[in-house]
């Protein structure tokens, strides 16, 4: 495991609309961890995955990536992070394959290494029947797999998911919980949001509640005890009920 933490939030804050989204948010998270992130609509969950990406500008704090402040190096994101927004925006005009290769591109990408690498997410992600097919005619489900894909292309050492199991079927909700358990043992740090407390004790190392776009709670979840993460869930998101932030 590195010294530095793969991910580093200090005091992290952000308006939107004229109102605090997210605030005095402090995490961090190490290779090979994953990371639930709960709360109830609006909490701030989105806001806080899409700084992490790189796609919204804090309006304080620091982010910093392997100890790097990436506020002043930006193009780490590309490099290091992976990052299924909430809905993936799709060209609908390009097919499959071809959104793998821009994407592959836009991470710098090129030649053999971007052939084999859309190669390789094809046959895991199973997106062999899909290939050629336009993104514009393709089902949620498979719209999501597809965002899944471009995220993982580059093998990122950090990868975000906001709501990765949505519209997936339950074939495909397994093997999502099957790869992000693969990814986190080969060292990629997972941060995903999620409304299914199922998906955090299938898969999450840890749990962050946030409420009102505070930390309410940051905890070691316990594989499978679906009782004790609602109960803590509800405590916290639903009462609001300020507690102090524990670290796991
Ligand atoms: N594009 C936007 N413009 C203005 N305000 C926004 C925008 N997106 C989110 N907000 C506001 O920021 C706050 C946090 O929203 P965010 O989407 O981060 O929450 P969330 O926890 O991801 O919610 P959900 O579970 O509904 O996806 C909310 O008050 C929301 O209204």
């Amino acid at each position: 495991m590195n010294a530095e933490p793969i991910l580093q939030l200090d005091q992290l804050s952000r308006r939107r609309a004229g109102r605090p989204a997210v605030q005095n948010l402090s995490l961090h998270l190490a290779s090979g961890q994953v990371l639930g992130l709960l709360g109830v609509n609006g909490a701030g969950k989105s806001t806080t995955l899409s700084m992490i990406a790189g796609a919204l500008r804090p309006d304080s704090g620091s982010i910093r990536l392997n100890g790097t402040d990436f506020l002043e190096h930006p193009e780490l994101a590309r490099q290091l992070i992976g990052w299924l927004p909430e809905r993936a925006p799709l060209w609908p005009e390009l097919t499959v394959s071809e959104h793998l290769v821009a994407h592959g591109r836009l991470r710098g990408l090129h030649g053999v290494a971007l052939k084999q690498a859309r190669e390789a997410i094809i046959e895991r992600l199973e997106l062999q029947p899909l290939a050629r097919r336009l993104a514009g005619v393709l089902s949620q489900g498979q719209r999501q797999r597809l965002g899944l894909a471009c995220a993982l292309l580059h093998r990122p050492a950090l990868l975000v998911l906001d709501e990765p199991a949505n519209a997936l079927d339950p074939v495909q909700v397994a093997a999502l919980r099957t790869l992000i358990r693969a990814e986190a043992a080969a060292g990629t740090a997972v941060i995903l949001s999620t409304h299914l407390l199922a998906e955090v004790t299938a898969v999450c190392d840890r749990v962050a509640i946030l409420h009102e776009g505070t930390l309410r709670h940051d905890g070691v979840v316990q594989a499978d005890d679906h009782a004790a993460l609602e109960r803590t869930f509800f405590q916290v998101a639903m009462q609001g009920a300020p507690q102090p932030a524990r670290a796991a």
